[in-house]
């Protein structure tokens, strides 16, 4: 049986990555975006990367970002991935030659991930979270779970809302590549709680 993928995201402190880490994360992001509560700068999440062991992916987040911001991200930074979060057009996420997951969002009424699939095909998979297009993730809000929609061939990370009990039917609706998770393993915005992470790989691990 396949092992379902656990990212945390808005990591903001040392601390709270490499207890992502011992609880079992596979990859941490962080959150370039400045009206964000788990909003990092280029030494601080360059700080985070160089504290983490081997074989952990680190993703740079972006919303609608400018360009020589991201490439500012990756020439310091040199994050694993980029995850664009916006309405950021498949050339524009194309053209920094880099692996990159593109952000469904689920929030608008007529979300179709299939369509988003067939747009973005160089995307190394798809985030299906809950927010609005153009509008800002991180929010703990889920989307309609609807059984009929329909899932293209493509890694999937499901995100929004999941906490550690809602995350196991969150895999078994979609049986996805990732999950992804910020505020429900948080004790405050951009504060990550040891517990409640232990606590959601584990329901991960349970579940897949
Ligand atoms: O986390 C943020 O502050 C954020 C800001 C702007 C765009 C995306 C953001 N977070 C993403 O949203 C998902 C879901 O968050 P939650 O678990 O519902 O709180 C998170 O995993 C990030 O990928």
């Amino acid at each position: 049986m396949k092992r379902v993928r656990v990212k945390i995201c808005g990591i903001t402190r040392e601390a709270d990555a490499r207890a992502a880490v011992t609880a079992g994360a596979d990859a941490i992001g962080f959150v370039f975006y400045a009206d964000s509560p788990r909003h990092v700068d280029l030494d601080e999440a360059l700080a985070i990367s160089r504290s983490m062991p081997p074989f952990v992916a680190r993703v740079a987040l972006f919303l609608d970002a400018a360009a020589a911001d991201v490439q500012a991200v990756i020439d310091r930074v040199r994050p694993s991935m980029l995850q664009f979060h916006g309405r950021e057009t498949p050339e524009y996420c194309r053209a920094f030659d880099m692996p990159y997951i593109k952000t469904v969002p689920m929030g608008e009424a007529d979300a179709d991930p299939a369509a988003w699939a067939g747009a973005y095909p160089e995307a190394h998979g798809l985030l299906l979270d809950a927010n609005r297009a153009g509008a800002a993730g991180g929010q703990g809000q889920r989307f309609e779970w609807h059984n009929d929609t329909a899932l293209p061939d493509m890694p999937l990370v499901i995100a929004g809302g999941l906490d550690a009990d809602n995350v196991g039917a969150a895999i078994r609706r979609f049986a996805p590549y990732a999950v992804d998770v910020s505020s429900g393993v948080e004790s405050a915005p951009g504060v990550k709680d040891p517990e409640r992470m232990h606590a959601f790989v584990d329901a991960v691990t349970r579940a897949g």
